[in-house]
C-alpha cells in the first residue's frame, strides 16, 4: 500500500484512493454537508457536491493527498458520509470481470453483476483492533455490488429452507455452535448452545448465558461456496506481477492490490519477496445466514469474531497403499454479504459498525450510562443517515459509510461484500423496522492456529496501555465512576504466558496466587496490586460468576466483548454489591475502596488480555 503523508486517521482517505489499483475512485468532497461521494474507476477529485456533475480536477492522486487530508482533518471529521455509487457506463461494462456460470442447478443460475466494483478500504476508528494495531495496518474492505439482487434472494431462499432440504443443508451442529431446534418450520433459529473444546480435545456443550440476539441458518452448499469464492478470490490475490501496458509490449507498473496484503505483512504472513507464506485456501465450507427482525429486537452485540478451524483429509490410493493427507485450515478474515437493503428500503437500522474498543471510556464518564450513550450514538447515526438519504439518491449497488471518531458505520446494500480481519471490534446495530439478512462466512488459510500464532508472535504488537492513553487518566479528584484507571502501569501480576487455552478460572487462580506470593515479599508497598487484588478477590469472583464469565469460559471468549465493555460490566456488577465503607456512609473511604476495585479489575483485565494475545 502506498505510504501516507497523513497521520494515522487522516491516512484513511488516502488509502481509500490508493487502494483502488488501476481503476481508482473519484471522491467528491462536499464541503457544505461533509459528504463524500466516491465514484469508481475514476482517479479524479472534485470539490463539487453534485453527484451527477462531472466537473473534476485532473491532478494526480498523490498530489491531492495533502489537500484531502486537510479537508478531512480529524478535528472536522466528526461525521463524514462516504457514498459510493455504481456508475453503469458502457466503458466500465467492457472492463467487467467475466465470471463463469459454473452452477448447474437452479439454486445459483444467475450471472454475476455486469459491473464489477473496485474494493474500498474502510476507514476505521482508532483502537478498533483487538491488539491495538493502527487502522491503516488492519484489514477491512468493502466491495460494493459484487452479487446481484437475484443471487442474494436465492441465498435467502436456500437459507430459509436449509433444514427442510437434506441435500443442501446440514442441520448437524457445527464444531463451535449448536442450533437449538424448535418447532418452528423456519431454518432461522437463535443459537443457545456453544461447544467448547477441552485441553484434551474432547468437546462439551454449554448453554449460553447470554445467547446472541439474532437468528441463524447454518448450512452447507458447495456450489454456492464455490461461486462466492470465485467472485471474492481475485481481490485476495497478491498481484505483484508487472502489469502489461496493453498499448505497448513493455511492462509498465507493479501493483499489489490484495486486500489481505497489509494484514499479512503486519503478521509476517508474507515474506520479503512479498510471497504469501500462508496460503489462502478459500472459504469456510459452512455458510451462515443471519436474520435480524426489528420486531424481536434482534442485533449483534459488539464483539470480535471467533476463529474457525477445519480439516480436510484426502485419501490417495495406489496399488500398494492408501495414504491419508490431512490439512488444517484456519479462518482469519470475516466475509459478510448483505442480502437485502438497509437505509429504509427493506429495513431501517441494522448497520454494521466498527467500533473503537475505548468507546465506553471516551464517550462517558459513567460506565452505567454506557447503554444510554450507545443509544444516543445510534440516534445520532440514524439521524445523519436519514438526512443524508434525503439529499442523496440511494440506489441498489451503492454503499454508505459514515465515519465518526469512534465508529465506522456501513449501511447494508444488497450484493455488497465486507471483508475484515476477525480481530476488529464490531457489531450489527438493532433494527428500527423490517428484517435484515446477511450471509456470513470466513476466508480460510492453510495453517493450524498454533502456526498462525507462532508467526504472529514473531512480530511485536504494540502494548494496549501505550497506545490506549487517550483521555483516560484518572485524576484523584475525579469521580471514580469513569473507571478509567488506565494510567496505572501494567501490574506486576500480568500473566505473560501466550497460551490461549487457559480458562478464566485458571487465570483468576493464577493472578491471585501470584499476588499472594508477591504480597509476601512486598508487604510494605502501599501501592502493591497484590494487597488490593486480594481485598477484592471475592467481589471480582462473584462479579464474574454473576456475569457467567468464570465457569467454562476461555480467556479468548472472555476477552471478546472488548476490554472496556468488560471493565464497565464488571464495575457495574461490583458497584451493586454494598461494601462496609458504603454502609457506614464514609464517602472518602468509599471512593478509595471503589478506586481500588477499579484497580483490581484493571489488573485482571491486563492479565486476561496479555494471556489472550497471540
Ligand atoms: O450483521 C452484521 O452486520 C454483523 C454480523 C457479524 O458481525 C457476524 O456475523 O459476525
Ligand atoms: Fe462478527
Amino acid at each position: 500500500m502506498p505510504s501516507s503523508g497523513c497521520s494515522e486517521n487522516e491516512a484513511v482517505p488516502q488509502q481509500l484512493l490508493g487502494s483502488t489499483g488501476g481503476g481508482g475512485s473519484r471522491i467528491v468532497v462536499d464541503s457544505k454537508s461533509s459528504s463524500l461521494v466516491v465514484h469508481e474507476n475514476d482517479n479524479r477529485i472534485s470539490d463539487n457536491d453534485d453527484d451527477n456533475n462531472d466537473t473534476t480536477d485532473s491532478r494526480s492522486i498523490s498530489s491531492q493527498d495533502e489537500a484531502l487530508c486537510d479537508v478531512l482533518g480529524l478535528s472536522s471529521l466528526h461525521m463524514v458520509t462516504l457514498t459510493l455509487q455504481q456508475e453503469e457506463k458502457e466503458e466500465e461494462e467492457k472492463e467487467q470481470v467475466q465470471v463463469q456460470d459454473f452452477c448447474d442447478n437452479n439454486d445459483c443460475k444467475d450471472s454475476a453483476p455486469t459491473v464489477h466494483s473496485q474494493p474500498i478500504r474502510l476507514p476505521l476508528p482508532k483502537n478498533v483492533s483487538r491488539y491495538f494495531y493502527p487502522p491503516h495496518q488492519c484489514c477491512a474492505w468493502t466491495i460494493p455490488n459484487l452479487f446481484t439482487k437475484q443471487e442474494c434472494q436465492d441465498i435467502i431462499d436456500i437459507a430459509a429452507h436449509a433444514n427442510s432440504n437434506g441435500t443442501l443443508s446440514s442441520t448437524s451442529p457445527s464444531s463451535s455452535q449448536q442450533q437449538q431446534q424448535s418447532s418452528s418450520s423456519s431454518s432461522f433459529q437463535y443459537v443457545t448452545m456453544a461447544t467448547h473444546t477441552a485441553n484434551d480435545g474432547s468437546q462439551y456443550s454449554v448453554k449460553l448465558q447470554t445467547p446472541n440476539p439474532h437468528k441463524l441458518s447454518v448450512f452447507h452448499h458447495p456450489q454456492w461456496v464455490h461461486r462466492l469464492w470465485e467472485r471474492i478470490q481475485p481481490y485476495t490475490q497478491q498481484q505483484q506481477q508487472q502489469q502489461q501496458d496493453p498499448s505497448s509490449s513493455s511492462s509498465s507498473s507493479t501493483s499489489s492490490t490484495s486486500i489481505l496484503h497489509d494484514m499479512m505483512k503486519r503478521d509476517r504472513l508474507i515474506d520479503h519477496q512479498e510471497s504469501q507464506i500462508l496460503p489462502v485456501r478459500g472459504l469456510n465450507p459452512r455458510l451462515r445466514v443471519l436474520k435480524y427482525d426489528a420486531d424481536d429486537n434482534d442485533e449483534f452485540l459488539p464483539h470480535f469474531d471467533a476463529t474457525t478451524t477445519t480439516t480436510t483429509t484426502t485419501t490417495t490410493t495406489n496399488m500398494e497403499s492408501t495414504t491419508d493427507n490431512t490439512t488444517t485450515n484456519t479462518s482469519l478474515v470475516t466475509v459478510l454479504l448483505y442480502l437485502n437493503d438497509g437505509g429504509g428500503i427493506d429495513f431501517e437500522g441494522g448497520e454494521t459498525v466498527f467500533l473503537s474498543n475505548t468507546v465506553v471510556i471516551t464517550e462517558t464518564k459513567n460506565p452505567s450510562r454506557t447503554v444510554v450513550v450507545e443509544e444516543e450514538e445510534r440516534k445520532k447515526i440514524t439521524t445523519t443517515t436519514t438526512t443524508t438519504k434525503s439529499s442523496t439518491n440511494h440506489k441498489a449497488g451503492s454503499i454508505k459509510i459514515h465515519v465518526s471518531e469512534n465508529a465506522t458505520v456501513l449501511t447494508p446494500t444488497t450484493g455488497t461484500v465486507v471483508l475484515f480481519e476477525h480481530d476488529l471490534y464490531h457489531c450489527g446495530k438493532p433494527l428500527i423496522w423490517g428484517t435484515k439478512y446477511v450471509l456470513r462466512t470466513d476466508i480460510m488459510f492453510e495453517m493450524t492456529l498454533d502456526e498462525v500464532q507462532t508467526l504472529r508472535n514473531s512480530r511485536q504488537p504494540p502494548s494496549p496501555l501505550q497506545i490506549n492513553n487517550n483521555n483516560n487518566n484518572d485524576d484523584d479528584d475525579d469521580d471514580d465512576d469513569d473507571g478509567t484507571d488506565n494510567s496505572q502501569p501494567v501490574s506486576s501480576t500480568a500473566v505473560t504466558t501466550t497460551t490461549t487455552t487457559m480458562t478464566m478460572q485458571e487465570l483468576v487462580d493464577k493472578v491471585f496466587d501470584d499476588d499472594d506470593d508477591d504480597s509476601k515479599s512486598q508487604n510494605n508497598n502501599n501501592n502493591n496490586t497484590a494487597a488490593i487484588l486480594s481485598d477484592h478477590r471475592e467481589s471480582i469472583i462473584e462479579a464474574l460468576l454473576d456475569l457467567g464469565l468464570l465457569e467454562d469460559t476461555s480467556i479468548e471468549t472472555f476477552c471478546s466483548p472488548g476490554r472496556f465493555a468488560l471493565q464497565a460490566m464488571l464495575q457495574d456488577v461490583i458497584r451493586c454489591v454494598p461494601t462496609n465503607d458504603k454502609d457506614n456512609g464514609s464517602s472518602s473511604s468509599s471512593r478509595t475502596n471503589h478506586r481500588d476495585t477499579i484497580r483490581a479489575i484493571n489488573s485482571l483485565l491486563d492479565a486476561a488480555f496479555t494471556a489472550a494475545r497471540p
